[in-house]
């Protein structure tokens, strides 16, 4: 699917998106952040986009703020927007959605109105017990990091994203990865993913490879009809000095 289905953004390149889901704590950020420093992703958390809006002044500003306290889910068409927004903005052709989409509602309305199909997801798993154990000493100031809307969002998760989770291991789109290792570990395995994924694809880095032989061939192309006329009329000057030199001796 090309970039026309995102709302008609002019452009021939093919949009990658990357799921990334995992319970809250898993480590999507903090891998997020080492996938874009090696493969040239750009990143947009969910979460993150929708604390930035609060702190905007959006309409929508406290109502998001109320509902993150809570651990509770906002309107998908709220996020959908967002996410899509930051895209279009994006000079960049592969995108990283951390934290989405967290429910069958975020990811219906994604299909209908970004319209693009995730390249994969990204599963990192890991046990609640240490998820805890991670939130409660993020010490980021984040207003849901309290053991209270930590079980909360525990909650949802297991209701509401592990759905979707099945939605794309059905299809065969998961890429499921331990997360309860150090956090260099769980990169190594993401690592193998991602390089495999741009062994199949046309990442950046190919095409800056293979854009040498292309333009010597294409120089190529370019000088081979003024090669052969050459050709030719050198021919023609020895065939007309041969047979002078003939004439000359009968
Ligand atoms: N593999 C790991 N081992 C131990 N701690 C980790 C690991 N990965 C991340 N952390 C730490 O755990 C906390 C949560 O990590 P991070 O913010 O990346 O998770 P997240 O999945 O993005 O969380 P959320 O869903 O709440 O936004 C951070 O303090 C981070 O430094
Ligand atoms: N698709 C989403 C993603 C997030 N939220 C809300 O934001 C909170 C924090 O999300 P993190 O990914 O940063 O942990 C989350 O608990 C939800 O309240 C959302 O509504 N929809």
């Amino acid at each position: 699917m090309d970039s026309k289905a995102m709302n008609g953004k002019p452009s021939n390149k093919k949009i990658k998106v990357v799921f990334v889901l995992g319970g809250p704590g898993s480590g999507k950020g903090t891998q997020c952040a080492k996938i874009v420093e090696h493969f040239g992703f750009t990143h947009f958390s969910a979460g993150d986009l929708l604390r930035a809006e609060t702190k905007s002044g959006s309409e929508y500003g406290t109502m998001i703020q109320n509902l993150m306290k809570e651990g509770k889910l906002v309107d998908s068409s709220i996020i959908v927007r967002l996410i899509q927004k930051a895209m279009l903005e994006s000079e960049n052709d592969k995108f990283l959605i951390d934290g989405f989409p967290r429910n069958e509602e975020n990811r219906i309305a994604f299909e209908k109105i970004v319209n693009i199909e995730p390249e994969f997801l990204l599963f990192l798993d890991c046990p609640e017990s240490e998820l805890e154990k991670r939130l409660l000493s993020r010490n980021q100031g984040r207003e849901d990091d309290n053991i209270e809307t930590i079980k909360k969002r525990f909650k949802v998760f297991m209701e509401s994203t592990l759905p979707v989770v099945s939605y794309y291991e059905q299809r065969g789109k998961v890429r499921k990865v331990n997360a309860a290792k150090l956090p260099e570990e769980v990169f190594e395995d993401i690592k193998a993913i991602f390089s495999s994924f741009q062994g199949n694809d046309i990442g950046y880095r190919q095409i800056a490879i293979e854009a040498k032989p292309e333009r010597s061939a294409s120089l190529i192309k370019c000088w081979l009809p003024f090669l052969c006329i050459i050709s030719i009329l050198l021919f023609l000057i020895l065939f007309l000095l041969m047979s002078r030199t003939c004439t000359v001796f009968l």
